[in-house]
């Protein structure tokens, strides 16, 4: 790609291909939608898929839906422009949810929950009639990281995302290509690219989620300190020891010597 740093291209391209192969994200004849919200993770992802298909030994195929929770402001013109530019099968979706969000919401309950809740449905409905089996989501690493640091200090519970999963609908598989991708680098990258982001121009836009910021900079805090805290944490969640938890639902496998190490 011209005007990017090809260290940082390779090294997005490299995590990439790890993450694929690790978890075996995609298959022969698999047909993948790529969820773009019109930031910089989707558009960035969708690149890379794109890259991908080039040169790997299965063939896939490629497009792209974009929901529209109908906020006023927000450019899907834009998005639109994108996807035609990078000559890919896609779909606009839009929507009521900002109208019944508005008009449903209780006082008090979360904006975004209501809304990510309304916009996975419409997804998952796009994306069947597409035809696609796999659903491609922008979620990276510090996504997992951040996530799995929430659940912990808010839920009181040990989870983060799966790279691969069944959704509810029993027949779409989401992916999440992006799990080794460094937030940082996919910055990098948005900008050199000019990719054209765009605001989701809801009324929280910018203002919710202070729980994740604040994880956020208690991780750059710590990362003074433990320069490598944000690789180890990701390790964390593929290497678990069910014996050493407290959930009495979980087998009890591991032998006592593994437990003292
Ligand atoms: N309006 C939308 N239409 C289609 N897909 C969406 C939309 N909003 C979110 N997604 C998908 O869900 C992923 C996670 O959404 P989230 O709102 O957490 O965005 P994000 O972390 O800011 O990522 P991005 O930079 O891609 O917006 C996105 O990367 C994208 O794949």
């Amino acid at each position: 790609m011209s005007g990017i740093d090809q260290r940082l291209w390779q090294r997005l391209r490299r995590d990439f291909g790890r993450a694929v192969g690790d978890f075996g994200l995609i298959g022969e004849g698999d047909r993948i939608a790529v969820g773009i919200s019109g930031g910089k993770d989707s558009y960035t992802l969708l690149l890379l898929l794109k890259e991908l298909q080039r040169r790997a030994p299965v063939n896939f195929q490629v497009c792209a839906v974009n929901i529209d929770s109908g906020y006023p402001g927000y450019r899907t013109d834009i998005i639109e422009g994108f996807l035609k530019e990078q000559q890919v099968e896609y779909r606009m979706v839009p929507t009521e949810h900002y109208a019944i969000i508005t008009d449903k919401r209780r006082p008090g309950s979360s904006y975004c929950s209501i809304c990510a809740r309304l916009k996975r449905g419409a997804l998952y409905t796009a994306v069947q009639e597409m035809g696609c089996n796999k659903l491609a989501l922008g979620h990276h690493r510090d996504d997992f990281i951040e996530t799995l640091l929430l659940n912990q200090f808010f839920v009181g519970s040990l989870k983060s995302m799966a790279a691969s999963m069944l959704a509810d609908n029993g027949q779409t598989t989401v992916i999440r290509p992006l799990v080794y991708l460094a937030e940082a680098d996919i910055v990098q990258f948005s900008l050199q690219a000019k990719l054209p982001v765009v605001c989701c121009r809801c009324p929280v836009c910018g203002t919710a989620d202070l729980r994740r910021r604040r994880m956020k900079s208690l991780l750059k805090e710590l990362e003074q300190e433990i320069p490598h805290i944000k690789s180890s944490l990701l390790t964390a969640l593929g290497n678990v020891h069910p014996r050493h938890l407290l959930d009495g639902a979980l087998s009890r496998t591991e032998t006592e010597e593994e437990s003292c190490a």
